[in-house]
């Protein structure tokens, strides 16, 4: 069908507005996040692939960290296994941990697969690879009891990322793909939040920007409005009187170090909405909540 006059000036005022997005972000390392929750319906799986495929090929380095929790929780139940979490963390026994590896496995292989359908050059990693995550065991302050520690099983608490195998393959065309888990000093595998593992690397590559892909609008108010800029002594209020709960306390956990640790621009954004990345990056149409450092 030809395109009306109206529609092609639109068409090219949106490719047009990229320009300076593009000259922005040339050569500087963004960290995507993509949750296990914004990544159900193949079309957006599709969408999500050729973002990242174009907006490497513009001359950023995107690095993908990817989830898979919703994923794991059903191949738990496959096994007559209930996941269970503390403060947004898994419980993870030897036997979780066995499944969460098996699937974040297959995650990260269809995530690669797909970027690299669409011209990519993905390669998949875990932080056991050049044990580029290392952790230590996680233990969280119990919310009831303050100055009790609790602890969550197989969980990771991150020591230290090595950049190095992230860098390199960011100057050559390759786009990182990474599943969350770290390695103990002692070998043992442990899993990791990927919002965490997103954040942290985020901050050490000292990433430009950091977007989490999730399911929501972005962090919504007690009355479900969508709030689009959050600092700290907001953010604290909101944990505080329980606006903020379950998977959101690691994510803005996360959000608000990497925007403390430097990452200029932190946004937590609706992965349900096609193309929600090109949009966040490329366009004037900023979605989802800001972070703020101060
Ligand atoms: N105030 C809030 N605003 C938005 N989402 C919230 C809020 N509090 C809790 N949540 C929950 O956090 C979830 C996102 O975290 P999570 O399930 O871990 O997703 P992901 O897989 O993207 O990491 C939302 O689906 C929502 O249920
Ligand atoms: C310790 C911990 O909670 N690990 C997460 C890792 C996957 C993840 O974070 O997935 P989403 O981003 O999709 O939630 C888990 O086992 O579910």
């Amino acid at each position: 069908m030809p395109l009306t006059a109206a529609t092609a000036a639109q068409k090219a005022h949106t490719l047009s507005e990229a320009l300076p997005y593009i000259q922005r972000f040339f050569d500087k390392t963004i960290v995507i996040k993509y949750g296990g929750n914004a990544m159900t319906d193949p079309k957006l799986q599709e969408g999500f692939a050729r973002d990242v495929v174009l907006l490497k090929l513009v001359g950023m380095n995107p690095v993908v960290v990817h989830g898979g929790g919703p994923q794991i929780n059903d191949l738990l139940q496959k096994v007559g296994k209930k996941g269970e979490f503390v403060q947004g963390m898994r419980v993870t026994d030897e036997e979780t941990m066995d499944v969460v590896e098996m699937v974040l496995g297959k995650v990260n292989k269809d995530i690669v697969n797909l970027i690299n359908r669409y011209g990519g050059k993905a390669v998949g990693l875990t932080g056991q690879d050049g044990a580029f995550i290392r952790a230590e065991k996680l233990l969280l302050e119990s919310n009831d009891e303050p100055g009790k520690m609790l602890d969550i099983g197989l969980v990771g608490d991150i020591n230290k990322i090595d950049p190095s195998i992230i860098t390199f393959l960011d100057s050559g065309d390759f786009i990182p793909v990474i599943a969350p888990i770290g390695v103990s000093p002692d070998g043992e595998t442990l899993n990791i939040n990927a919002d965490v593992v997103a954040g942290k690397l985020a901050e050490v590559l000292r990433a430009e920007k950091l977007v989490l892909l999730t399911n929501t609008p972005g962090v919504l108010d007690k009355n479900g409005k969508l709030l689009t800029g959050l600092t700290p002594k907001q953010i604290d209020g909101l944990v505080k009187d329980g606006t903020l709960s379950g998977g959101m306390l690691p994510k803005i956990g996360s959000a608000l170090d990497a925007a403390r640790g430097g990452v200029r621009a932190v946004h937590i954004i609706d992965g349900r909405v096609e193309h929600a990345l090109l949009l966040e990056i490329l366009t004037d149409e900023g979605v989802g909540t800001l972070i703020k450092s101060k």
